[in-house]
């Protein structure tokens, strides 16, 4: 059945009110690989390691999440053929390590690419404190491989941004783990595409894939640190596109060009898995 324009615009979906702690952030930051790389002291702050926690800059990403809502049935949406297209975050005001957040996510546009070629979906999600503060507004593009042709765009796909035609300043390595997203998904992204074998065959890949916001978190890590000297008030914003899978395991290399650009590309055969990156 093609999708239906009116109901996905207009879904509901439930603020998410959540009490988090220390530990959930640590979680996050672990997730994100912090203390993957030989024991570096500042990064210990975000996982308690001698000290307090503190909060990771693009922890707004997993806090007041409305969960997998995209797989409920009334949805309409092919759940299972979904991948996350795109994400940016701009970040308002400095996330403590442990408190409350209201989430409140609404479904901004769509995109019909046609039939065969899938449709975006456009999210926003603003997470304030329960006073109303706002913290952080994150954007999300969700590409509906199974969705395309039902004739009707509510706005047009917008381009992302291009990266500058020189050779970036710096390129780092991170590596991501075989139980990466076995983990990352207890920061609340229970897409069984990220677990559950059977569930990525019929999504078209031989094995679970990492969570589109892991490779993200991994990304803005490598940013904090290169950049920002791991200072994790000083990143304010993120952006970038998803162009391939990445599998738990793959090694990958950040570029980055120090005027904001970055592009994620996996080591063994150099295809770009996050592209036209910017950060501020
Ligand atoms: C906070 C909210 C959380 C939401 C979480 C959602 C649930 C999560 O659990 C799901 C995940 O994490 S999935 C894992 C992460 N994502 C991925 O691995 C996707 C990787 N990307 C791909 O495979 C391809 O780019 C693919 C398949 C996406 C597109 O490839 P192709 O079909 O080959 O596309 P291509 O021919 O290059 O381009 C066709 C048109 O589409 C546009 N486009 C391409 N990639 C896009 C992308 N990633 N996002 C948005 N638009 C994209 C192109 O610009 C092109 O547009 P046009 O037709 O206008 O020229």
């Amino acid at each position: 059945m093609p999708l239906n324009v009116d109901h996905l615009m207009n879904y509901r979906i439930a603020p998410v009110r959540q009490t988090y702690t220390a530990r959930d952030s640590a979680l996050y930051a672990l997730s994100i690989g912090i203390g993957q790389d030989p024991i570096n002291e500042p990064a210990l702050k975000f996982v308690g390691g001698s000290q307090a926690v503190t909060a990771f800059p693009t922890l707004a990403l997993v806090l007041g999440q409305p969960g997998f809502w995209l797989g409920h049935p009334d949805t309409g949406v092919d759940a299972v053929r979904l991948l996350h297209g795109e994400q940016s975050i701009k970040i308002r005001a400095p996330l403590p390590s442990s408190g409350t957040v209201i989430g409140t996510t609404r479904v901004t546009g769509l995109v019909d690419k046609g039939a065969g070629r899938g449709a975006l979906l456009y999210s926003e999600k603003e997470l304030t404190t329960p006073e109303g503060s706002v913290l952080a507004i994150t954007r999300s593009t969700i590409f509906l491989r199974g969705d395309g042709g039902f004739g009707h765009s509510t706005t047009e796909a917008v381009p992302p941004p291009s990266l500058p035609d020189r050779d970036p300043d710096l390129v780092i390595a991170a590596e991501t783990r075989p139980e990466q997203a076995l983990y990352y998904r207890w920061n609340g992204d229970h897409n069984p595409l990220h677990s559950n074998p059977e569930t990525a065959r019929r999504a078209g890949y031989d094995r679970p894939i990492l969570h589109g916001l892991c490779t993200y978190g991994i990304a803005a890590r490598v940013l904090l640190a290169a950049v920002y000297d791991w200072e994790p008030h000083a990143m304010k914003s993120m952006s970038g596109r998803f162009t391939a899978p990445v599998y738990p395991g793959d090694h990958l290399e950040v570029s980055i060009w120090l005027d904001g650009f970055f592009r994620v590309t996996r080591k063994a055969d150099g295809k770009a898995v996050v592209d036209n990156g910017t950060f501020a």
